[in-house]
This record gives structure tokens, C-alpha cells and sequence, in this order.
């Protein structure tokens, strides 16, 4: 059962409208990182409820209690769980997303302002914080809801939703409450849930549609180092006591080489090498080296073969160190002695790591290293979140419907990859409900998410909703054949 022609005329037929609500999305800055901005979580939480109701869904805002953040004691922002159709001859399908994004400033290097949706007439690019990842995506559900009320259209499948807003912070409280709706049993919000459907990801490159069976875990660091009662003088104090700054740049750069090597002993043995079937997956993507260095913005990949630098993204883990709280980092030429410094870095985990059993290798080295150094500062090692890898099987006709979708409506056979980046309620997912996950991307391997001048084409937005809506009409064909 392909989607109803009259399905995908209301799409094309929309899209302006579409982008609208993109732009009133983007325009809301919910950064969920970034205490000052918590009001704005909510807000964000509250104009996608909005929306939601009136396509008739049924809501409900779930309070996940609070957490600490800059020191401050604040209210998680509520994650939104929704549902429409209960009909018991249908297939029941969850849609998972998140409202919150990343930090940006125009002073990041942005070329517009990241808070409102530019529209770039000639390359057709929607740019904005969050296009991509992931008011994109989520609203591309909403639309499709959209174009089913507004035509009198049944939903081919019961949907169920379960967006959340702290996704770029460890998805704090959501795992407790997945798990509490699952120990209910038959009055659970998930009950009767048989198949998951996540579009928060991306293509490979910036042709092919991908379908993605596996992600990253995480486990993300802050080494605080501390000493002077104060910020110094570094012509009174330079070479008078020990420095925060320089012990931290020491133990930094003891965490990873150039090349990608993790120099903490067990973490890069804990990962089996490829076997010569494996590695002929990587062979076989449409990918090339010019299009990891095109939505890098640099020619400068860690090798010139394509199968070591997809296993890089996919199949190993990573190290990258992100920045230094604390240090000094305006204009011109301070002459100051930091007295307390945060590194940060974080660790992209493959299958069978996980932060319980990577966690401990990363302290006892640190501390090793740092016992080294003869400082008299003192070292302290924090663990902000952390997340496990998940991989899941494909053949499944979860993955049989998405793939016929992306056929139906892009014409291509999709790439089956596995995403570089975490989500870490996937796995929650998989394991809780016992049931198939699904990524299904919405956006092009050069989006930026995360980065300055994010974007999401218009066409991906476009056909992309066609293709969420489309999957949907896949799995009521597929399963009702089963
Ligand atoms: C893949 C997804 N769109 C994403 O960007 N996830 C984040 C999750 C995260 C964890 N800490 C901060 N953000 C990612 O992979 O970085
Ligand atoms: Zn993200
Ligand atoms: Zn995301």
C-alpha cells in the first residue's frame, strides 16, 4: 500500500506552510545546555504540544523532576507523550525526537542568525539551529499528521510519540520514565507499541537516502584542575607556582593522537578488528573521501581509503577534546594564571563498550597521568552523561518498510549505515519495549548539526516528510501480509 496520491499532493502543496512552522520552531532557543534558556525548553515543549493537539493527538506533558546545571538547581523540562488510534487491527508505531538543541551565537561564526530560519532562495537551504537536528524531523511528523486531518485520511497505523527536550544533555529523567510506563504493564503508555521509528540523524553524503541500524554511545568528561585561591598574575607568579592550565593541557594531550589513536590503555583493544565481509560494507557505500572533506569544510580526512574512515565514524570509537571552561579565551593579549580550569572531552563508544566498563579505565589513567605531573594542584574527574551504543538487526520489516518507502519516494536504494553520533534513549528503546528501532534520516550527510550555519534543504524537508508518511503506509502494507 503506497501513500494515497492525495497524501503526497497536500505536501507539496503545503510546503510554505510547512517551512513556517520551521521558522516559528527555529525561533524558539531551546538550548537545553544552557541554564538561562530553560524557559525557552519549556516553551518549545509547549508550542509542539500545541501543535500536536490540534492534528488530534492526545497529550500529556510529564514532569521528569530536576537536575543540577551551572551549579544551579532546575526543573527538567517536560517531555511530551502522545498518542492517536487505538484500532487493534492496526500496527502501533513509536515516534521518538527532541525539541531541544544545541548552543549557537552569531559570534561562532554563523553568517546569520541562527535563531531565525533563513531561506537561501538559491540552493533551496532552510538554515537555522535545530532545522536539521531536530525540530526538522519532528516536524515533519506534524505535518503528515496535518495533511491526514485535513483531508479526512485514517492513519494507516496507531501512532504513539514520546518527544523529550534534554537529548543534547544526556536525555536526563527519560529512561526513569520509560521504565516506569513499561512496569505498568497494560496500562502503560507504551503498551501494544511494535516498532520504533526515530528520524534524528543523517544521510552518508548528500545523494543517497540512508536507513541506519546502529549508534555511538557516549561518555562525556570534565577534568577540573585547581589551585591558586585566585586568578594570577603571570609576571608575579609564572614559574612560582604550579598551574592549573598547563597541568590540564599536559593531561589533554595524553588522551588521543593526531591520528585518532585513544592512548588510554583497553579502550581502542576492547573493539574487534573487521572481518573482510565487514569491511566490504564500508567498500560498497556511495561515499567518497570528497564528501566527508566537502561537509567538513576541509581537505583534511584521516586517510585517503574510504572503508578506514566510515569504520572511524561507525564501527570504532573516538575520542575529541571539546574546549577548556575557564580559560582564557577573549580578545587581545590577558596575562592571567587561570585558577581553576575545566577540559572537556568525550568518548563515541562502540559495542561492548559502555560507560560502566569504559568509565574506570578513563579515571585510573587520568589520575596515573596526573600523579605524574608532581603537581600540587588538585585534580578532580567528572562524568557529566553518558550513553550506551545500540545496533540493531535489519532484517526486520521495520527496515523492509523503510526501505520500500525511500524507494517509492527518492527513486534510490538507501545506504544501511550506522550513525557516528548517540542517542541515548535507543537503547531504552530496544531493550524495554522489546521491540525493532529504526532510524530513518531526514537530513544530508553537509546539514552542520552541531556546527555554524546548520541547514536542512528544503527538499529533504519536503520529500522527507513524504517519506515518514510514506514508511507508515510501508508498514500497514508490509505486517498486514505477516
Ligand atoms: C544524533 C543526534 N542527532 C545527536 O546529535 N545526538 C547528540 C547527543 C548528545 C550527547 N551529548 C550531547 N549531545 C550527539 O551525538 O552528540
Ligand atoms: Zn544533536
Ligand atoms: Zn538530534
Amino acid at each position: 500500500m503506497s501513500a494515497p496520491a492525495h497524501f503526497i499532493d497536500f505536501i507539496d502543496n503545503n510546503a510554505d506552510k510547512f517551512i513556517q512552522r520551521l521558522a516559528d520552531a527555529v525561533a524558539i532557543p531551546s538550548i537545553s545546555g544552557d541554564a538561562s534558556r530553560r524557559g525557552d525548553v519549556v516553551k518549545m515543549a509547549l508550542f509542539l504540544d500545541n501543535q500536536l493537539k490540534s492534528y488530534g493527538v492526545e497529550t500529556k506533558l510529564v514532569d521528569l523532576g530536576e537536575h543540577t546545571l551551572e551549579g544551579q538547581q532546575l526543573k527538567l523540562p517536560p517531555a511530551i507523550l502522545g498518542k492517536i488510534g487505538t484500532d487493534p487491527k492496526k500496527k502501533t508505531v513509536l515516534i521518538y525526537g527532541h525539541f531541544d538543541v544545541q548552543p549557537a551565537e552569531l559570534s561562532d561564526g554563523w553568517d546569520t542568525d541562527p535563531f531565525t530560519l533563513t531561506i537561501d532562495k538559491a540552493t533551496g537551504r532552510l538554515i537555522g539551529r535545530g532545522s536539521s537536528d531536530d525540530k526538522g524531523p519532528i516536524l515533519g511528523w506534524v505535518n503528515i499528521l496535518e495533511a491526514h486531518k485535513s483531508l479526512g485520511l485514517e492513519l494507516p497505523v496507531n501512532l504513539k510519540f514520546c518527544f523529550e527536550g534534554m537529548e543534547e544533555s544526556g536525555s536526563e529523567g527519560l529512561d526513569d520514565l520509560i521504565e516506569s510506563e513499561v512496569k505498568k504493564g497494560k496500562g502503560g503508555w507504551f503498551d501494544g507499541v511494535d516498532c520504533v521509528c526515530i528520524s534524528d540523524n543523517y544521510w552518508l553524503n548528500t545523494r543517497t537516502p540512508a536507513i541506519t541500524y546502529g549508534l555511538r554511545g557516549l561518555t562525556y568528561f570534565k577534568l577540573n584542575i585547581s589551585g591558586p585561591g585566585r586568578d594570577l598574575h603571570s609576571g608575579v607568579f609564572g614559574r612560582t607556582v604550579h598551574e592549573p592550565m598547563t597541568d590540564l593541557v599536559k593531561l589533554m594531550s595524553r588522551l588521543v593522537d593526531p591520528d585518532g589513536k585513544i592512548l588510554i590503555p583497553g579502550v581502542d583493544e576492547m573493539v574487534d578488528a573487521p572481518s573482510e565481509a565487514e569491511r566490504a560494507i564500508y567498500d560498497n557505500l556511495d561515499y567518497n573521501i570528497a564528501d566527508i572533506e566537502e561537509s567538513a569544510g576541509s581537505a583534511t580526512a584521516l586517510s585517503s581509503d574510504k572503508a578506514t574512515v566510515l569504520m572511524g565514524r561507525m564501527r570504532y570509537p573516538s575520542l575529541s577534546i571539546h574546549g577548556i571552561e575557564g580559560a582564557f579565551h577573549g580578545v587581545g593579549a590577558k596575562t592571567v594564571i587561570p585558577a581553576h580550569v575545566g577540559g572537556k572531552f568525550s568518548i563515541r563508544l562502540v559495542p561492548p563498550q559502555t560507560p560502566e566498563n569504559i568509565n574506570p579505565l578513563v579515571v585510573s589513567y587520568l589520575e596515573a597521568e596526573f600523579a605524574k605531573l608532581n603537581s600540587k594542584n588538585k585534580l578532580d574527574i567528572e562524568c557529566l552523561h553518558g550513553g550506551k551504543p545500540w545496533v540493531e538487526n535489519f532484517n526486520h520489516w521495520n527496515y523492509e518498510a523503510a526501505k520500500k518507502a525511500t524507494e517509492a519516494v527518492y527513486k534510490k536504494t538507501p545506504d544501511l549505515t550506522r550513525e557516528g553520533g548517540s542517542i541515548p534513549v535507543t537503547l531504552t528503546f530496544a531493550e524495554s519495549l522489546g521491540v525493532n528501532v529504526l532510524l530513518l534520516p531526514m537530513g544530508r550527510g553537509d546539514d552542520g548539526a552541531h556546527s555554524t550555519n546548520e541547514k536542512l534543504d528544503r527538499s529533504n524537508f519536503i520529500e522527507g516528510t513524504k517519506l515518514l508518511g510514506t514508511y507508515l503506509y510501508e508498514v500497514a502494507a508490509i505486517t498486514s501480509k505477516a
